[in-house]
């Protein structure tokens, strides 16, 4: 098993070139969010601007618009239940992240089967919350796209039916190949399986135990997979500094909140960044 460090991730950190744009760093779509749960995909969403993707669009229910642009006016809305307008965006996408706060009843499961069946196969999608519970639990389509899966320890039960006891490192990675995905199982220390390798994460506390905690990470792996070098490399990025920075957290505060982390997040990767000190003359 393989430990994801600091040294490594320092290592990861992409150095931004003068003559770039927001283009080049990604176009993301985060879906979500239904008419009580619009937090969910807020938190996602926020934590993908913070972490630098270079735009970032919404589509959720419109209930939640409001409160979307209050919290962040960097990012577009679309209403997720509007199938075509869902099918436009999810089209010009480099990223989809699908599931947080989405729900579970038929009005969530169209957005999903819409995302599902529009996905191409040079597109990412992230697959988080109740989009997990849907993609066990419904009759949905093969999405097209490269999948990375971000359960939680419940609901890796529910994709493999397998007992905590028997979530050993080889099983969980053939089930990682079984699913045609790379798996981000998220408990005390985090494991990635990707590639054929287990990543363990080094960092994360119990602070870090309160809802929302899932969908910030959903959301800054949403926004560093497009900026990283590869895949891989963002999502191991993403696992440890949402977890690192909850370290640092912790040692003053006895929760840590997912909006606490999410403000953190550019100081940080400015933090691991070779390019702290340049000057962009
Ligand atoms: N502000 C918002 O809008 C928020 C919205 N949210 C959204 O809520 C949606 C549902 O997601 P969810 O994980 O909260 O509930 P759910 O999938 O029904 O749990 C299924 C089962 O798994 C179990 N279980 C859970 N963790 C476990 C563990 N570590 N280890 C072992 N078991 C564990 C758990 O067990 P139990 O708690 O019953 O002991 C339960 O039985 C999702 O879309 C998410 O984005 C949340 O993010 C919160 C903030
Ligand atoms: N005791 C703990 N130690 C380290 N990390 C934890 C602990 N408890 C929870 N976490 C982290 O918090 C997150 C919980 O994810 P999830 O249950 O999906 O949250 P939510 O769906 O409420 O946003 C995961 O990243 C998990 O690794
Ligand atoms: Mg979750």
């Amino acid at each position: 098993m393989e430990k994801i460090t600091k040294e490594k991730v320092r290592a990861f950190m992409p150095t931004r070139e003068r003559d770039s744009y927001k283009g080049s760093y990604g176009r993301v779509l985060f879906v979500g969010g239904n008419e009580h749960m619009g937090g969910a995909i807020i938190l996602a969403a926020s934590a993908g601007v913070y972490s630098g993707a270079g735009l970032v669009t919404v589509a959720t229910h419109p209930s939640n618009k409001a409160a979307l642009h209050a919290r962040l006016p960097e990012a577009m809305f679309v209403d997720m239940t509007d199938s075509r307008q869902l099918k436009h965006y999810v089209e010009s996408m480099d990223m989809i992240v699908l599931g947080p706060g989405l729900g579970r009843d038929e009005t969530s499961l169209a957005v999903l089967q819409t995302v599902y069946e529009t996905v191409k196969s040079y597109q990412i999608l992230l697959v988080d919350g109740d989009g997990i519970y849907l993609h066990v639990n419904e009759t949905v389509p093969e999405p097209d796209a490269t999948l990375i899966l971000t359960p939680h320890l419940g609901e890796w039960r529910t994709l493999t039916h397998l007992a905590p006891d028997d979530q050993y490192d080889d099983v969980n990675l053939g089930y990682a190949k079984q699913l045609n995905a790379i798996v981000v199982l998220k408990k005390a220390r985090t494991e990635v399986y990707c590639d054929d390798e287990v990543w363990e994460n080094t960092t994360g506390n119990p602070s870090m135990a309160t809802g929302g905690m899932g969908d910030t990470l959903a959301g800054m792996i949403g926004g560093f997979v497009p900026q990283f070098d590869t895949l891989k490399e963002g999502v191991l990025s993403a696992v440890y500094l949402h977890s690192y920075i909850a370290d640092d957290l912790s040692l003053t505060h006895y929760v840590t909140l997912p909006t606490a982390i999410i403000e953190e997040i550019p100081k940080v990767m400015k933090e691991f960044s070779t390019d702290k000190h340049r000057r962009w003359l």
